[in-house]
């Protein structure tokens, strides 16, 4: 990655009990996660990067230096915005206000995003009129993303934007953020808690703890490494890129071809065809056989090659990381049936998957 597309971001600062130590380079555009248990440092790394916390080091983004060994732009003159859990919108003023009030400091030529966009993109057009008192957490926090927007940001810093709000607002906010996700070209670094968050949204991810980066990388390759936090977790899996194809209206299912293979999903009224979508398969939803088996109820069975066996954390259990065409998955199986299949690296195998949901 050169220095003018992408984030450079090399950071250095402690407290009396904690240190942050990261070097880091992150894609210039698309969601980059930064994920980890609580005090692993994902917000004092916002922080550094939007200057509100003194750290040594260095921070480039997108060709443009906001921080070396000789110089540090103060907060109010990096080109950033700062989205939080709690919103802190101005009380006094309604919707509409509020969103002027940043984008109207814009010089009219440096404005990137336009007023009628950001209410569009955020699904903002019958609040305008409304005063913040009369308007629901995940609406706040929609005018709070669309006035982030409107200061036309060059990087988008978000720390657990729906942390606070119940799981329907949750759901109910999400679709506006795939949204931003495809149209945007910002960079945005998204601090979360929550794997289905990050596995909906992002990109790329970073997973710290302890101040440290301890994995990092593409959300497909790196969800998929066996010897990943991720991978420790109860709900490890891959995230499948794919395509809606065919539709079988008769048994209500769709059809969502990848690199690779096929997979059937339940037919929705929104899985209409040639719809990119994001598929989420569960390291424990996959078993593994020695031959297709079509005489069983799973749909979906695919040939896939074992690529590595690795002990799991948890006792009797082994992770298996395969690929289908150039897709991986990860399969967890008991270590008996894992010993009984002799699974070893390329040998050619079949995945049977009971489930399949649809993140995005
Ligand atoms: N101003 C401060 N003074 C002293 N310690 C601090 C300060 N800010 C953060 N810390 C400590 O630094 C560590 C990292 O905190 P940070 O908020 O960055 O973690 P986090 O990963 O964002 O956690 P969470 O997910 O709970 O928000 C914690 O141990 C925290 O107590």
């Amino acid at each position: 990655m050169t220095q003018s597309n992408g984030i450079l971001a090399r950071f250095r600062c402690g407290f009396e009990s904690f240190q942050l130590d990261v070097d880091l380079q992150l894609p210039g555009q698309g969601i980059t996660a930064l994920f980890g248990h609580s005090g692993g440092g994902k917000t004092t790394l916002l922080r550094c990067m939007a200057g509100l916390q003194k750290a040594e080091g260095y921070l480039s983004v997108n060709g443009d230096c906001w921080q070396d060994d000789h110089h540090r732009l103060p907060v109010h003159q990096r080109p950033l915005a700062y989205v939080f859990q709690e919103t802190s919108l101005f009380p006094h003023l309604s919707v509409q206000r509020n969103l002027t009030y940043g984008y109207q400091r814009i010089p009219a030529d440096q404005r990137q995003i336009d007023f009628g966009q950001a209410v569009d993109w955020l699904g903002l057009s019958n609040l305008l009129n409304r005063m913040p008192e009369k308007l629901s957490g995940g609406e706040r926090q929609r005018v709070a993303i669309a006035r982030a927007l409107l200061t036309s940001p060059r990087l988008l810093l978000m720390d657990e934007p729906l942390s606070a709000l119940d799981r329907k607002s949750k759901q109910d906010i999400l679709p506006y953020l795939e949204t931003l996700h495809q149209t945007l070209d910002i960079p945005m670094v998204y601090v979360s808690h929550a794997a289905p968050e990050v596995a909906r949204l992002a990109d790329h991810v970073v997973m710290m703890d302890n101040g440290r980066v301890i994995a990092e990388g593409p959300l497909q390759e790196t969800l998929a490494r066996t010897d990943q936090p991720f991978a420790l977790e109860e709900d490890a899996g891959v995230i499948v890129n794919a395509v809606i194809g065919e539709r079988d209206t008769r048994w209500h299912l769709c059809r969502a071809d990848f690199e690779g293979g096929s997979l059937w999903v339940r037919e929705e009224p929104q899985l209409e065809s040639g719809r990119p979508v994001r598929l989420q398969v569960l390291a424990r939803d996959i078993s593994i056989a020695l031959a297709p088996n079509h005489e069983q109820s799973i749909q979906n069975l695919l040939p896939a090659r074992v690529e590595q066996v690795a002990t799991d954390q948890s006792p009797g259990t082994t992770l298996v990381r395969l690929q289908s065409g150039d897709t991986p998955f990860l399969a967890r199986l008991t270590s008996r049936a894992a010993h009984q299949l002799q699974l070893v690296p390329d040998m050619d195998v079949w995945l049977q998957i009971k489930t399949v949901a649809i993140v995005d």
